[in-house]
């Protein structure tokens, strides 16, 4: 069973791995997917639908059993600027299995920054002096003292899609997927 993970971010790779620890006999590939949003979604709508782009990207590019895209976004609401962060899973038979993550509050000298047009994985590398925090712990890790990382958090939503598509999904990729699974009782 083949894998394609919709992109190079070692944060999202991992987490993928994570999230399909229960299952044996997987082959994970890494795929530079398309978005086909903006590179830094500002609405839960955009974010979800990057996600679920990157998931049929990468299921195309590599010919693969299932496609998964993670996508992170910010969106402004009455309560200040929040981190929000979607997946989804594609295989070639089903409609895509979509689930959303932990959201955080972002200081607003961030927030204002995004929404005047910059990555929010540069504004955190200047605001903490470091480089590749996108690549690490994430936002969601510096502004949680490291409780929660980026990929605690992406892991969170993989498993969540590896179980729905369990759950909701039909036909001989979900059947094989589910004889994978260890210690199955
Ligand atoms: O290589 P890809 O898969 O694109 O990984 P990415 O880190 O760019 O991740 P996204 O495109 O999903 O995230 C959209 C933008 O938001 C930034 N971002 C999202 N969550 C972040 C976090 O927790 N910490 C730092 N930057 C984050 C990210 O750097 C991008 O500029
Ligand atoms: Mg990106």
């Amino acid at each position: 069973m083949k894998i394609a993970i919709g992109s190079l971010n070692p944060v999202k790779v991992n987490a993928v791995k994570r999230g399909f620890e229960k299952f044996t006999s997987l082959l994970f590939v890494e795929t530079n997917a398309n978005s086909n949003v903006s590179s830094q979604p500002f609405s839960d709508e955009e974010t979800m639908q990057g996600a679920i782009n990157r998931s049929i990207n990468a299921l195309e590019n590599e010919k693969a059993d299932l496609g998964i895209g993670l996508e992170g976004g910010v969106v402004e609401t009455p309560h200040g600027f929040y981190l929000c962060n979607w997946g989804a899973l594609k295989d070639p038979e089903n409609k895509p299995i979509v689930a959303g993550g932990a959201r955080l509050l972002l200081p607003d000298e961030i927030g204002l920054e995004v929404k005047a047009g910059r990555e929010l994985g540069d504004v955190m590398d200047q605001y903490t002096k470091k480089q590749h925090v996108r690549k690490e712990e994430g936002a969601i890790g510096i502004f949680s003292s490291g409780f929660v990382k980026r990929t605690d958090m992406f892991t969170h939503i993989v498993k969540l899609l590896a179980g729905q598509y369990l759950y909701y999904a039909d036909g001989e990729i979900k059947r094989k997927l589910h004889a994978s699974l260890k210690n199955q009782k």
